[in-house]
């Protein structure tokens, strides 16, 4: 894991970047905050710059920037995306994640996940404490893949930390400290795996996509896996996804967030969950920002033959 921890002179600099970024966002607009945010990041301290564009540079796994500033008057946790989104709630702090994340990369949505949202939230619902979304808590969010089922999935996933009273855990595992037996490996190599979109996606075609497990080069090999939402296509390749969710889960670390955190996770070398909690609704329960990252935005303009950040709009 790489990590950088902001002094208390770089916080100051971060903030009045922020400043300047929160002064002239009267109404907002995600896609316009992505250009300037990607315009004001330029300000931000050399260090931190240095350390993302490295981390870009080098495929870096798991990435941490510790000590962003937060509101001291940041709002109560809300009870859902929704709430969130409809009172503007951490705004402040979308800028923030915005701001980081355009150095690795173009941020981008989804028209059937949290309404087509940019930046969301990830903080307990009522209702929702067993589902398999971020908005549960009484359930383990198992080891997974960002939106698994598509092409265009997330290069990171990045979360940056408002609230985390209990020190909830983040899971994550690297392919790269696994060990696969050869006879497995060979069959997460070839497309005998379907994936299917998870319960967060309302309207997306629920017939899924095929594809492999393990791709790319075999010295620097990335993998997509979420046991919730794939399946074998036969009894050899389901039977591949019950031994490789045990190798996972044997080989899983985990990562704390503490308020102020930003974790970039990158999505096709590392699948990442959650460690269950109890849910208070008391307005201070565990509380993340989250954006989706692609190292390269017009793969999906190119794709979908619409110039447009948000799949399926
Ligand atoms: O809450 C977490 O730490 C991670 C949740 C998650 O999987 C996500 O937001 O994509
Ligand atoms: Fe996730």
């Amino acid at each position: 894991m790489h990590k950088l921890v902001l002094t208390a002179e770089e916080r100051q600099d971060f903030d009045r970047v922020l400043d300047g970024l929160t002064a002239t966002a009267d109404d907002w607009d995600a896609m316009e905050a992505i250009g300037r945010a990607a315009e004001a990041a330029h300000e931000l301290p050399l260090r931190l710059r240095a350390f993302l564009a490295r981390a870009r540079a080098e495929e870096s796994a798991v990435t941490v920037v510790s000590g962003i500033p937060l509101d001291p008057a940041l709002a109560p946790t809300p009870t859902g995306w929704d709430l969130a989104a409809k009172t503007a709630a951490g705004r402040r702090e979308e800028l923030a994640l915005l701001l980081c994340g355009s150095a690795m990369g173009d941020a981008f949505g989804w028209a059937s996940q949290q309404d087509g949202r940019i930046v969301h939230d990830v903080c307990p619902a009522p209702g929702m404490e067993g589902s398999l979304t971020s908005a549960s808590s009484a359930k383990t969010l198992s080891l997974h893949t960002e939106d698994v089922f598509h092409p265009h999935r997330a290069d990171y996933v990045s979360l940056l930390c408002l609230r985390n009273p209990d020190a909830v855990g983040t899971t994550i595992t690297r392919i790269d400290s696994l060990e696969l037996p050869e006879e497995l490996r060979a069959i997460l190599s070839q497309e005998r795996f379907r994936y299917y979109p998870d319960d967060s996606h309302t309207g997306a075609d629920p017939a899924g996509t095929t594809g492999r497990v393990l791709y790319g080069a075999e010295r620097f090999p990335y993998f997509r896996f979420d046991v919730d939402f794939m399946s074998g296509e036969d009894p050899e390749a389901a039977d591949a996804i019950t031994a490789t969710q045990e190798i996972l889960g044997a080989a899983a670390d985990r990562v704390v967030l503490a308020p102020g955190d930003i974790v970039f996770v990158d999505n096709y070398q590392v699948v990442h969950g959650r460690e269950p909690f109890a849910a208070r609704y008391d307005g201070k329960d565990r509380w993340l920002k989250r954006l989706n990252i692609t190292r390269d935005i017009r793969r999906l303009y190119a794709d979908s033959g619409r110039r447009s950040r948000i799949i399926g709009a």
